[in-house]
Parts: structure tokens; C-alpha cells; sequence
């Protein structure tokens, strides 16, 4: 029986998932236009974001697409398919990121100015693309603008 119909079913999850690649993140839906996350595995692991900004739609029955672009420069659009508890990710990395990820390794809302002074100071192209499919490992319901999922 499908579980996610409705915009409403997608807002408050929290979702775990590793990518063919590896590589691990958790994401949580706090609200219709922002995501908390965390990154456990990968290129990245050990940051973590609270309040970004996003586009958030469904585009069809159960199927999801949350896109917004980062402090880094880094943009990101992730479709999400938690029916089939799969997803796909596509991240655009500028050049500095795949250079010097630890920069970017940090709980980023207390190193904002340091995010803006790095994509100015660095070289954005050519950007590094990620695009990958993900088994999503944990669902949890988190209810709305819950800040103790990633915390
Ligand atoms: C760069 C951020 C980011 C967050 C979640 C995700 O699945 C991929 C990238």
C-alpha cells in the first residue's frame, strides 16, 4: 500500500539513504521550503546544515523534487521516490569544493562568511557533477519544524 500520496506526507519526514556511490546523507523535511541535513559518508562527511532554503514540489503521486543552491555554490536537486524507497541526487560542486571539501566540513550556519569568502576566493569551474541513485535506509516521521532531528 503506498504510504506518501500528498505534499503533506513528504513534509516532516526524515529520511536516510546511501548512495550507489557510498556515499551517506540524512535529510529532514522541516518544512515546505526548508531542509535540515547531515552528511555521515562521502566527500563531505561531517557537515551539517540547519534552514536551508529550498524549492520543494511534488511532481507527481509520491514523487518528489527538492532543489535550492548553497552558501558553497554548490547546487544541488534531489528527486525523491520514497514509495520505492529509492531517490536520485544530482550535486553540482564548484571546483573549490572538490579542491578543498574540508572547508566545507563544519556545522555551516556558524561559518556562513567563511562559505562566501571561499567561492569568491577559489575557482568555481569546472564544476564536479555527482549524479546518483540512492537506497533510502531509514523513514521517520518528524512532524513540522521539529530541531531536534538534526541537531
Ligand atoms: C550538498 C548537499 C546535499 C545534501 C543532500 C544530498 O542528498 C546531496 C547533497
Amino acid at each position: 500500500m503506498k504510504k506518501f500520496t500528498n505534499l503533506d506526507d513528504f513534509i516532516g519526514t526524515h529520511f536516510i539513504y546511501t548512495y550507489d556511490n557510498g556515499w551517506e546523507y540524512e535529510l529532514y523535511v522541516k518544512n515546505e521550503n526548508t531542509i535540515d541535513y547531515r552528511i555521515h559518508g562521502g566527500m563531505v562527511a561531517g557537515r551539517w546544515v540547519k534552514n536551508q532554503e529550498v524549492s520543494l514540489v511534488m511532481l507527481t503521486e509520491g514523487i518528489y523534487k527538492i532543489a535550492w543552491t548553497e552558501p558553497t555554490g554548490t547546487d544541488v536537486a534531489l528527486d525523491f521516490l520514497p514509495n520505492e524507497e529509492k531517490m536520485h541526487g544530482m550535486i553540482f560542486f564548484p571546483k573549490w569544493v572538490e579542491e578543498h571539501p574540508e572547508i566545507t566540513v563544519c556545522f555551516q550556519n556558524d561559518f556562513i562568511e567563511l562559505m562566501h569568502e571561499s567561492r569568491e576566493k577559489f575557482e568555481t569551474y569546472p564544476k564536479y557533477l555527482v549524479p546518483e541513485f540512492a537506497k533510502i535506509t531509514y523513514v521517520g516521521k518528524a512532524g513540522k519544524n521539529n530541531d531536534d532531528v538534526v541537531a
